[in-house]
C-alpha cells in the first residue's frame, strides 16, 4: 500500500504537467500506470493475493518503463530503475524479476540514444549494475522468507511439521475428502505417563524420548502420510487413504512397534492412540474432537492402546 502511495504521489504531477503541455499520449500513459497502481491497491485492500496482485502491477510498469524510453529517450530512462526496483521488491522470485527487468533494460538498448557515447554508457553500466545489486537483494530476501515460512511451520525439538502445519493440512484434507478425491484417517497420539518420566528422569531425558518417538514414527509411516507434533507429547497423523479397519491395523502395528523400541533409561515407554475416519460434513473441530474422543477413552481403558471412532467391536 505505501508504494503504491508513493507510486501515485510521483507520478500524478508528471501526468498533469504533460496534459498541459498537450502531450497526450504521455499523459494518458501516466494514467494508465496510475489505475494500475490504483486497481493493486485496492485489491490488496480487500485482501487478495500478493503474489497475484505483485505480477498484475508490475508487468504494467516494466511495459510503462520500456515504453516511456523508447518514445522519451532524453528522460525516460530512468524510469527503468524505478522498474527495476519494483521488480526486484514485489514479485515472489528473484529469478523472474530479473528476467523481466533485463527484457526491459534490452528492449530499451533499441533506441538510437540522443545522450552522448558516455552517458550512453553509463545509462547501460548503471542499469546493469541496479539489475545485479536488486538480484542479490531479492535472492536475500526470498531465501529469509523461506527460512521463516519454515520456522514458522516446524518443530523445533523434533524437527516435525508443527499445530500451524497441521491447521493448513487439515483443511487441504477435508477440502479434498469433500470432493471425493481421496478418503483420510486422523489419528491422535499422546505418550503415557510422560509427566512421570519428566519427573523421574528430567526434561532432558524427556526431550529424548520425544526425539526418539518421532523417529519411530516417521520410520513407520508411508511418503503420502503426514504426521505433526501439536503440543507437547501430543502428535497427530494424517494418514490418506486409510478407512477405519486399515486405520486399526497400522495404528496398532505403530503402538505395538512403540511398546517394543521406546525405552527411557531402560524403562518402556508406551502410547495411547484414538483414531477416526473422516465424515461427510466434518470440519476440521468435529473431526479432532472424534479422534480426541476415542484417544481419552484408550486412556481409561488403561493406556496403551489403540481406539477407532466407530469400530466398537476392536476398540
Ligand atoms: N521433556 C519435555 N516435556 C514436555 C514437553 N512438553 C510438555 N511436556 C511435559 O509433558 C507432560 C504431560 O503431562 P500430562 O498432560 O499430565 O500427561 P501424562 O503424564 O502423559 O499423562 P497421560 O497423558 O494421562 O498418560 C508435562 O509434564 C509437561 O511438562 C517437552 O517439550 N519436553
Amino acid at each position: 500500500m505505501a508504494l503504491g502511495a508513493v507510486g501515485i504521489l510521483s507520478i500524478t504531477p508528471f501526468a498533469v504537467w504533460r496534459w498541459l503541455r498537450h502531450e497526450y499520449w504521455l499523459a494518458g500513459l501516466d494514467a494508465g500506470l496510475l489505475a494500475v497502481i490504483a486497481i493493486a491497491m485496492i485489491w490488496a485492500w480487500r485482501g487478495g493475493q500478493i503474489r497475484h496482485i505483485a505480477y498484475f502491477a508490475t508487468l504494467p510498469v516494466s511495459a510503462f518503463a520500456a515504453t516511456i524510453s523508447l518514445v522519451s529517450p532524453e528522460s525516460g530512462y530512468y524510469w527503468i530503475f524505478v522498474a527495476i526496483l519494483t521488480n526486484a521488491m514485489l514479485l515472489p522470485r528473484a529469478d523472474i524479476a530479473t528476467l523481466l527487468s533485463l527484457v526491459v533494460v534490452i528492449v530499451t538498448l533499441l533506441v538510437d540514444s540522443p545522450h552522448s557515447v558516455f552517458q550512453h554508457t553509463t545509462i547501460v553500466v548503471t542499469l546493469v549494475m541496479t539489475i545485479l545489486f536488486s538480484y542479490v537483494f531479492a535472492t536475500r530476501a526470498e531465501n529469509q522468507r523461506r527460512e521463516l515460512e519454515n520456522l514458522a511451520l516446524s518443530d523445533p525439538l523434533t524437527g516435525l511439521d508443527n499445530r500451524r502445519a497441521f491447521e493448513n493440512a487439515i483443511e487441504q484434507a477435508l477440502h479434498e475428502a469433500a470432493e471425493g478425491k481421496q478418503v483420510f484417517g486422523l489419528a491422535l497420539l499422546d505418550l503415557d505417563g510422560f509427566k512421570e518420566i519428566n519427573d523421574a528422569h528430567g526434561h532432558e531425558a524427556g526431550d529424548a524420548v520425544l526425539r526418539e518417538l518421532s523417529r519411530l514414527i516417521s520410520d513407520y509411516l508411508r511418503a503420502s502420510d503426514r504426521l505433526f507434533r501439536i503440543g507437547g507429547e501430543e502428535f497427530v497423523l494424517l494418514l490418506p487413504g486409510a478407512d477405519v479397519a486399515g486405520m486399526h491395523a497400522r495404528m496398532e502395528n505403530l503402538r505395538a512397534r512403540i511398546e517394543s523400541n521406546l525405552r527411557c533409561r531402560g524403562e518402556t515407554v508406551t502410547a495411547s492412540i484414538g483414531a477416526s475416519g473422516w465424515q461427510q460434513g466434518d470440519t476440521a473441530t468435529t473431526w479432532l474432537m472424534r479422534a480426541d474422543a476415542a484417544m481419552y477413552r484408550a486412556k481409561g481403558k488403561g493406556r496403551n492402546r489403540v481406539v477407532v471412532h466407530g469400530l466398537s467391536a476392536l476398540a
